[in-house]
């Protein structure tokens, strides 16, 4: 059992292959990006000791709730020989959290303030100590990069070291080497629990995002049902791909999307599961191509990768989770022969993915950066693949930082002002700042 303070973070991710699809237990191929989200969890000062605090700037959010005022009675008790949650939300605490304890929230703001608060019910007790859960994300929000799965893997890993259900991670020198099985079991349980945040947020996640936000690297992921353990294939040596990242900042929720596509295989069960079939089949030859050896990823193996992502996309335009914005996007990328383009995450907005042909000059990427910045797309310079969920914790030598970032970084009075998000991966960032260690 470890206690405040201490910061938790989980990156973002880009869906390669089989969104929405991966909601019907079909596989799909996503990875971790640099792009992450941070949680600093502080002890509340002595005249706020019986209160637990949100501050998630992002999302323009404070809220507070006195502990002994929460439903703990609603809470299921857990089998005592089952370690992992059960994967399905419990109907009586969810009508416990109900309208009431996150009234006057916006959809976006709700959906956090729900997860964190099935969570911290499920693994806190009510004598616990007054604590503030401050968020803070490099992540742009609802914009298919799995910021509702980093929110979630954070919210679980930091309550679980609360709790005392998992410990902090052994010091690693990188994310493949030096295997220790204490740190699986508890990256499992995180994950099993921030799959329950999720399914907070957007109802029926197929458990993808969660899973690379806390186990990071590259995944291929399927959903099993019935209680069978679903599918996660690391995928070691995931090649270099020359990847564009761009944001149409068109904003959407996750859970209206999934929501669509649900109505439509509901309506015309005959034209969509054969959209979802085909969704499959091709995530299952880019699953091969992507496990080639080295040698053999010549110009016709990243020829067929392309046309892969080129029909996913146009399943997904099938599927009617495109926008017009995403199709701005991808006619420049063919307009410019860069690659081929695809729509990332839930669609209907968010972002959008290239990938390049090798032989393109960076000055016809430049002028893509140019034309796209020009209709107020964001365009995102990130790497694929990195670390999953860690946690840093005061030391002798950062112990002087721990006041500043509390009452700079974090707090949503101080941030407003403040602006840029990346000041946050500069100051406390993975690969920014010595300390941080990965489960
Ligand atoms: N930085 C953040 N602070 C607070 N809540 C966040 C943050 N980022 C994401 N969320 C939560 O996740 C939701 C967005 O998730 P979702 O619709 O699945 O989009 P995506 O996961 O693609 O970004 C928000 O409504 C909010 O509840
Ligand atoms: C549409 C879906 O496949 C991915 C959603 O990702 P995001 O929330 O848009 O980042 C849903 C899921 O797999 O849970
Ligand atoms: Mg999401």
């Amino acid at each position: 059992m470890v206690s405040a303070p201490f910061l938790v973070s989980a990156p973002g991710k880009v869906i390669l292959f089989g969104e929405h699809a991966a909601v019907y237990g079909k596989p799909a191929i996503a990875a971790a990006l640099s792009l992450r989200t941070f949680l600093l969890t502080s002890n509340n000062a002595a005249e706020f000791s019986d209160v637990v605090t949100l501050e998630f700037p992002d999302v323009e959010l404070q809220y507070s709730w006195k502990i002994d005022s929460l439903p703990w009675n609603a809470v299921p008790k857990r089998s005592i020989d089952t370690v992992r949650p059960p994967s399905e939300l419990n109907n009586g605490l969810m009508e416990a959290i109900g309208q009431d304890l996150v009234a006057d929230l916006s959809p976006l703001q709700r959906s956090a303030a729900v997860a964190f608060l099935y969570l911290y019910l499920c693994l806190c007790s009510p004598d616990m100590p007054g604590m503030t859960f401050s968020v803070r994300s490099t992540l742009p929000i609802g914009a298919g990069l799995g910021s509702s799965a980093s929110v979630s893997v954070c919210l679980a890993a930091a309550l679980c070291l609360l709790s005392g259900e998992v410990s902090p991670p052994e010091k690693k020198e990188d994310s493949d080497s030096d295997f220790n099985a204490a740190d699986y079991a508890s990256i499992e349980l995180i994950d099993a629990w921030a799959f329950l945040g999720e399914r907070c947020i957007h109802g029926t996640p197929s458990g993808i995002d969660n899973a690379v936000a806390s186990h990071g690297g590259a995944v291929m992921f399927q959903r099993m049902s019935k209680g069978n353990p679903n599918v996660r294939e690391t995928m070691r040596n995931f090649p270099p791909l020359k990847l564009i990242l761009i944001d149409s900042r068109q904003p959407r929720r996750t859970a209206v999307q999934v929501a669509y596509v649900a109505m439509l295989l509901q309506k015309h069960p005959l034209v969509t599961e054969p959209i979802l079939d085909g969704i499959h089949a091709l995530t299952s030859e880019a699953y091969k191509l992507l496990q080639m050896p080295k040698e053999k990823c010549d110009d016709a193996w990243e020829e067929q990768l392309r046309e892969l992502v080129r029909v996913n996309h146009g399943l997904l335009v099938a599927l009617g989770v495109s926008h017009p914005k995403l199709e701005a996007i991808k006619m420049a990328t063919d307009e410019l022969e860069i690659g081929e383009t695809k729509l990332t995450g839930a669609g209907g907005g968010g972002c959008a993915i290239t990938l390049v042909k090798k032989d393109v000059e960076e000055s016809r990427i430049f002028e893509l950066k140019q034309r796209l910045e020009g209709h107020g797309f964001a365009v995102y310079e990130t790497s694929l693949g990195g670390f999953g969920a860690g946690c840093l914790f005061p030391t002798k030598s950062n112990a002087a930082e721990w006041e500043e970032w509390e009452e700079k970084l974090f707090s949503l009075h101080h941030m407003l002002g403040l602006g840029d998000r990346e000041h946050i991966q500069q100051t406390v960032g993975v690969g920014s700042i010595e300390g941080w260690a990965f489960w």
